[in-house]
């Protein structure tokens, strides 16, 4: 559709070098086109316009002294995307990769996402090019009060609401809350979430990205007569998100063969030992290598890309974007991959995706599968307002019942626009529509 690709091109000419953000915005705009052709009003009130324009982008300097008594400087970032349907939501990451253009990506998504929960949350996202690896937790801690220091005048329970994403765990939250506390002097727990069980933090919150995870990907194999019961899965990444996935699989009777880190993967033919994975991520925050020591039959291989030659039934890239291109979709279908299922936020490109698809590989993308995560973090900002908390099983049954309603609403919205069986398609009109519509009745803002 011609006014789809002319947005398109505007995004590209006007927001120079952010690949991410322009391969995000393509991704989005041509799925709905269908809908944009059905609903002349959107076109009228120039919503795609809008949509693809931040309501704000804060950027910052990030100063810190580190244990040698050297000052440090980093960028801080914080893109409110789109508050139409609630308060801005969206973690914050903090690794060396990160810019502008990567920021306004996972932002962009974020504001589907979230709409596809069914919850009231808005599209933000946030971080920092602040590269933790090898940092002592005084480091750490010092680097975020200072980025909370800036954060927090822009932040709120009932404004945008921050968590963790890449580099940002139950750690991090704790350093980022307590200075937000200091400085607000205002027990507002409400203002991030991923918060500690002692404060605040919602039960199943770490759980929640892995477990909706598997739980969509569940419904999409039952929806083709299939199960995760004896297949062999490959995982890459080894942070929050893999963990919990792992978790899930394996206990929905799935062979978890291989999982890595920003270094390298193993591959243990027998079925990972996820204690070890755990002692080694969460405890000694340790590099995946550590992983033969504790088992000597498993291989270490160097690089992130060759655990896609690993031959497997189902891949669940887990780790970062990007991480699955043509190339490597190609050797996965070879191999008989027949199901794929996005952890992480738009770990295959473009035409690694149009691939699977063009393969009838059951593909789950990103903004649905792995919208768990943000749902429980609704849920926590739901526990924080009531002062009262949830036990496990009823925040993890909540959970299951929304990771079935996005399947459900991103699979019928596909067949209404001729696209059945596409939940690229599906997802990304289920999530627009609901914050489209909200935009037209909040009138032009
Ligand atoms: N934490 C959450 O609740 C959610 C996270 N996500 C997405 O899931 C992905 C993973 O996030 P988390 O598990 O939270 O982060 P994490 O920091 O806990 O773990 C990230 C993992 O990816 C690996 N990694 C990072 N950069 C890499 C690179 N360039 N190449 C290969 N591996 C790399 C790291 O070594 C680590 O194992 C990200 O795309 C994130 O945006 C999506 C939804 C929610
Ligand atoms: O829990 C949240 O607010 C954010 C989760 C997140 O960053 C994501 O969905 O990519």
């Amino acid at each position: 559709m011609m006014y789809v690709q002319k947005i398109i091109d505007k995004v590209i000419a006007d927001n120079p070098g952010e690949e991410e953000f322009h391969a995000t915005v393509k991704e989005v705009l041509t799925s709905i086109a269908p809908v944009v052709e059905k609903h002349p009003e959107y076109q009228e009130q120039a919503i795609l316009e809008r949509i693809v324009e931040p309501e704000r982008v804060i950027m910052f300097r990030v100063p810190w002294v580190d244990d040698q008594g050297k000052v440090q400087v980093n960028k801080g970032y914080r893109v409110q995307f789109n508050s139409a349907i609630g308060p801005y939501k969206g973690g914050l990451r903090l690794h060396p990769s990160v810019n502008l253009s990567i920021i306004k990506f996972l932002g962009f998504e974020q504001i589907f996402k979230n709409s596809l929960t069914g919850l009231p949350i808005g599209g933000g996202k946030g971080g920092s090019n602040f590269d933790p690896k090898g940092k002592s937790d005084n480091e750490i801690m010092r680097f975020c009060q200072s980025f909370m220091t800036e954060l927090s005048r822009h932040i709120g329970q009932d404004t945008d609401v921050p968590a963790g994403d890449i580099g940002v765990g139950g750690r991090e939250i704790g350093y980022l809350f307590g200075q937000y506390k200091r400085i607000r002097n205002a027990y507002e727990a409400g203002v991030l979430t991923g918060k500690g069980l002692g404060y605040w933090g919602s039960l199943a919150r770490k759980e929640a990205t892995g477990y909706g995870l598997l739980y969509f990907v569940r419904h999409m194999l039952a929806d083709a007569n299939e199960s995760l019961a004896g297949k062999t899965v490959v995982i890459s990444g080894s942070g929050n998100v893999a963990t919990y996935a792992i978790e899930k699989a394996q206990e929905f009777g799935a062979k978890v063969v291989a999982c890595s880190d920003s270094n390298g993967y193993i591959y243990d033919k027998d079925g990972i030992d996820l204690d070890v994975v755990k002692e080694i991520k969460e405890v000694k925050r340790a590099r995946i290598s550590e992983y033969i020591k504790a088992r000597p039959n498993a291989e270490y291989h160097e690089g992130c890309k060759g655990i896609w030659t690993i031959k497997c039934d189902v891949a669940l890239p887990c780790a970062t974007q990007g991480e699955i291109d043509l190339e490597s979709a190609k050797v996965l279908v070879e191999n008989g991959v027949f199901a794929v299922g996005e952890g992480a936020n738009m770990p295959s490109t473009l035409d690694a995706i149009d691939y699977f698809l063009e393969k009838d590989v059951l593909f789950a993308p990103a903004k649905a599968a792995n919208a768990g995560g943000v749902a429980v973090s609704a849920l926590e900002m739901s526990q924080n307002s009531m002062r009262y908390s949830w036990t496990f099983e009823e925040v993890d049954n909540k959970l299951k019942d929304i990771m079935k309603n996005i399947y459900e609403n991103s699979t019928k919205a596909a067949e209404e626009y001729g696209f059945k069986g596409n939940l690229v398609v599906g997802s990304n009109i289920a999530g627009f529509k609901k914050v489209a519509d909200a935009m037209i009745a909040h009138g032009v803002v």
